[in-house]
């Protein structure tokens, strides 16, 4: 049997060499076809399976953005899922993001918390990264907290301060790609659904007077989170454009989430904390980085915790 064959002086062996075409003919094949979405079937089995891992039925779910899963941790009589146990679950990549979803009591209500979300500069489609949303909602989910970590473009913000998003642009969406992108199930939501009332003004208010109550005035706002691709940071020219389009803080997540939230009514309060200044001068010295994000998410973390349990306690129809 021929096992190698002769280039000059060089032998080349043949099975690694049929190995390795086979292997790049099929990575081309795989990535030229788009991977589909799953049937609501498949999101029946994936809630239905967590649900058997847990006596709790939240109907409270907590999205942890980057550096902010702290929030989990505390989280009583739990039980921790790793995404990697769930069938057909994505995976998470990004540091500070641990890939769990934890079920258990967090001021008195049972909550589940994912402690680790997905990006789409992850490789993920955003069908994917909104995946757990519908998860949810087969499992009984009506009101949703997302979180992120984001940058300032807003230049009267700072370091650390907790902005309460009133509104979104999705610099994705606008360029046409949209977690409900591709064949509407119906029993999700409409085809068409209204995202100008997104984030609940209810929730808005609760998270403004709890503010108040625990003195976090000096540091909380209410802004425009835009969501970008990443995972490069923005230009100086970008974050310029971003501002005069009118946005507050800018990050990479969270959107797709809440489209899809809201597109199966879930209520959605959503806040960002505000990780760094986004660099809007060419004389400026310092870049971003996201060991910064992190560590500003671990000083502010207690805070974050604080502000969200209470009003979970006080959740209004929960
Ligand atoms: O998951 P979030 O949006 O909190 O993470 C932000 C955006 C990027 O993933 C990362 C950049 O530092 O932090
Ligand atoms: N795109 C983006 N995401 C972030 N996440 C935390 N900070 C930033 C930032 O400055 N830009």
């Amino acid at each position: 049997m021929l096992l190698y064959f002769r280039t000059g002086v060089r032998r080349v062996w043949l099975l690694p060499t049929l190995f390795q075409a086979i292997k790049g003919r099929s990575r081309k094949f795989y990535c030229s076809m788009a991977e589909a979405a799953p049937s609501y079937e498949d999101i029946q089995k994936i809630s239905d399976f967590l649900l058997t891992k847990t006596k709790h039925r939240p109907k409270i779910a907590v999205i942890c953005g980057s550096g902010l899963g702290g929030l989990a941790d505390i989280v009583e009589d739990q039980n921790a899922i790793d995404y990697k146990e769930i069938p057909n679950f994505p995976r998470s990549t990004v540091p500070g993001h641990k890939g769990r979803m934890v079920f258990g009591l967090l001021a008195g209500k049972t909550v589940v918390c994912m402690q680790g979300r997905f990006h789409p500069y992850e490789g993920y489609p955003l069908w994917k990264v909104a995946l757990p949303v519908r998860v949810f909602k087969l499992m009984g989910i009506e009101t949703l907290f997302v979180t992120n970590a984001a940058g300032a473009l807003n230049s009267s913000f700072n370091v650390g301060d907790i902005m309460l998003m009133k509104d979104h642009i999705s610099m994705p969406g606008l360029a046409g790609d949209n977690a409900l992108k591709g064949h509407n199930e119906d029993r999700f939501g409409p085809r068409f659904p209204a995202v100008s009332d997104a984030y609940n003004s209810e929730l808005r208010q609760l998270a403004r007077d709890i503010g108040k109550e625990l003195g976090f005035e000096s540091f909380m706002q209410e802004g425009v989170y835009v969501q970008v691709g990443g995972p490069s940071y923005e230009t100086i020219a970008e974050c310029k454009l971003l501002r005069m389009l009118g946005g507050d803080a800018v990050g990479m997540s969270t959107v797709p989430e809440v489209i899809a939230a809201r597109h199966c009514g879930i209520r959605v309060f959503g806040m960002s904390l505000v990780t760094n200044m986004v660099v809007m001068d060419y004389d400026a010295k310092g870049t971003v980085n996201h060991e910064e994000v992190l560590e500003t998410g671990k000083r502010r973390a207690q805070d974050m915790q604080k502000l969200v349990s209470k009003m979970i306690a006080q959740l209004p129809g929960q």
